[in-house]
């Protein structure tokens, strides 16, 4: 959940701060304590309220920070309002932990919880329906996993999947005078520059059928999915609310179609509308013959994989979005990058337009330190991570310092990994962009190289992002044939950033971004 400057500050947060906490007070009134063990339990309204006054406190320090110790456990690194979620803040092993004990510390929970109320798999069905739809998804979680983990997170497959997108013949098309929108998170950029979803080429299929479906994503992602996070009703007679909810339904009655049309074609069976199937990406048909080998319902394999679809595109685009107005917007940063990607991103400067003629993806991962760097410090900026997950059986943890915590079984445990990342003793005047903040010399080779360091933009452990590999390739690739192809230019005369504000993972600009966009000249 995300902490921010503006959040610290403004009069508006502090009021969203203070409802934020009257409703974590009437919910644990409410709901507090009526979880009990069962298949899966779901995520408690509250946990995402706490989680946020968590960071708030954290970030903002002096009586907050004050306040918030009270609630520290014997750990420093331990916090918590009561014992049924406890937040992890800093804890140095959060990674080994997250992963040694996974079987304990279990990721379906939250998910499932987030199909249900946020991505609307129950919308219209019944219990029956839904108890099955949860029987069959016990079944597959796992397997569902594999070919996700082959092309969105194994280097190979990642390549191969931006490779297909195209993204030098799509980048010469841009338009020459763009404006970046207010809560559209880079809706733009997804009509003009990304593929909705590289490497699944049904998706075309998709959009062809629904030419609204963009539209409609991006309605539902920024109108209701934090609302429906922290738990408010469907029934909530808020226009823009119930216009997001109309939008989810679409989005869903697109995706059940078109699993439909793909479980016909692998059956042999006439397929609605004729639809030409022969593109249909590999990650689906995957998906749906292990969907099938289960008995998943069709309409629930279409829902279950809107919440893949939201995973896909609504945090790269932002981040894409964030990462090229920072390239552009800081002093002499584009003629360093321009200079480290030319080796790898050739472009016939003679040709009308200029056009790029050789694009070595994997060379934008392994040397282009500066252009990695400067992304690692758009992901510090601009995206605030959070791993969620449900404690099914007592986990006694140590955080590094040799201090141990107890998680108590049937509770919730978190990690609010962006609290960090604005923390002047651990980055340095935080709220600076500084683009080679992440380089380091590598003590064998010598040579400059962008590592990490603190920074978790996948979050942790297990249930660690399933796309990061794909995504981190996706959004240098955008880059760096923009910035190869274009010269951009602030339409008011002067680069001003937009504020941020919380979204749902990667923050939101508070404003529009007006830009000027000319064919690059070449000297
Ligand atoms: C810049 C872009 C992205 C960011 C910042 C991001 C971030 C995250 C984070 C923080 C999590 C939660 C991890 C945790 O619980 O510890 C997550 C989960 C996930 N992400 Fe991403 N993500 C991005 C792009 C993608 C893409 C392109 C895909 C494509 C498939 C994807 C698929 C997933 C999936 C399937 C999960 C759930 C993993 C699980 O439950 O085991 N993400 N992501």
């Amino acid at each position: 959940m995300a902490v921010t400057d503006a959040i610290s500050s403004a009069p508006t947060s502090t009021k969203t701060l203070a409802a934020s906490m009257l409703l974590l007070l009437l919910t644990r009134i409410f709901y507090g304590g009526s979880s009990r063990k069962k298949r899966v339990t779901e995520l408690p309204f509250w946990v995402p309220l706490e989680i946020a006054a968590t960071a708030y406190f954290i970030t903002a320090g002096g009586i907050m920070g004050r306040i918030l110790s009270l609630f520290r456990r014997n750990s420093g690194s331990v916090f918590g309002f009561t014992s049924a979620h406890q937040v992890l803040y800093d804890f140095k092993d959060v990674d080994r932990v997250m992963t040694k004990q996974y079987k304990n510390l279990e990721v379906f929970g939250a998910g499932w919880t987030l199909l249900v109320r946020v991505f609307g798999m129950s919308a219209n069905k019944t219990k029956a329906e839904m108890d099955e739809a949860l029987d069959k998804m016990l079944l597959c979680v796992k397997p569902l996993y594999r070919p996700v983990e082959q092309i969105f997170v194994g280097e190979q497959g990642a390549n191969a999947s931006v490779e297909r997108a195209d993204v030098p013949g799509v980048t010469i098309e841009l338009v020459t005078f763009w404006t970046l929108k207010k809560d559209s998170k880079g809706r733009e950029w997804s009509a003009d520059v990304c593929v909705v979803a590289p490497d699944t080429a049904e998706a075309n299929d998709l959009l062809d059928r629904n030419p609204r479906l963009l539209d409609d994503f991006w309605k539902f992602d920024n109108e209701v999915f934090p609302l429906l996070v922290i738990g408010v009703p469907t029934w909530l007679p808020v226009r823009a609310f119930q216009e997001g909810l109309a939008a989810r339904a679409r989005c869903n009655r697109a995706m059940e179609d078109c699993y439909r049309r793909i479980d016909q074609w692998q059956n042999g069976l006439p397929v609605d509308d004729g639809a030409d199937m022969s593109d249909v990406s590999y990650i689906a048909q995957e998906r749906n013959k292990i969907y099938s080998t289960h008995g998943m319902p069709v309409w629930a394999r279409g829902r279950v994989d809107f919440s893949l679809l939201w995973g896909q595109n609504a945090n790269s685009q932002a981040l894409a979005f964030w990462f090229v107005a920072y390239i552009y917007s800081t002093p002499d940063l584009l003629p360093e990058l321009r200079r480290e990607v030319a080796d790898f991103v050739k472009v016939d400067a003679n040709s009308s337009p200029p056009r790029i003629t050789s694009f070595d993806i994997p060379a934008l991962s392994h040397s282009c330190p500066l252009l990695k760097s400067s992304l690692f410090e758009t992901y510090r900026m601009a995206n605030e991570a959070t791993t969620i997950r449900y404690v099914r059986d007592a986990v006694t943890v140590e955080d590094g310092t040799g201090k141990q915590v107890r998680l108590r079984p049937d509770s919730w445990v978190s990690a609010p990994h962006g609290a960090r990342q604005h923390d002047p003793a651990v980055y340095p005047e935080p709220h600076r962009f500084v683009p080679d903040r992440f380089l380091e010399t590598d003590g064998e080779t010598g040579r400059r190289v962008a590592r990490y360091g603190r920074l978790k933009p996948w979050g942790s452990g297990h249930g660690m992002c399933k796309g990061r590999t794909l995504a981190e390739k996706e959004i240098l690739a955008i880059a760096a044939s923009v910035m190869s192809l274009w010269d951009m230019e602030p339409a008011g005369g002067e680069w001003k950033m937009p504020g941020m504000r919380m979204g749902t993972g990667v923050m939101c600009p508070t404003e529009d971004m007006r830009v000027v966009l000319r064919r690059r000249v070449f000297a």
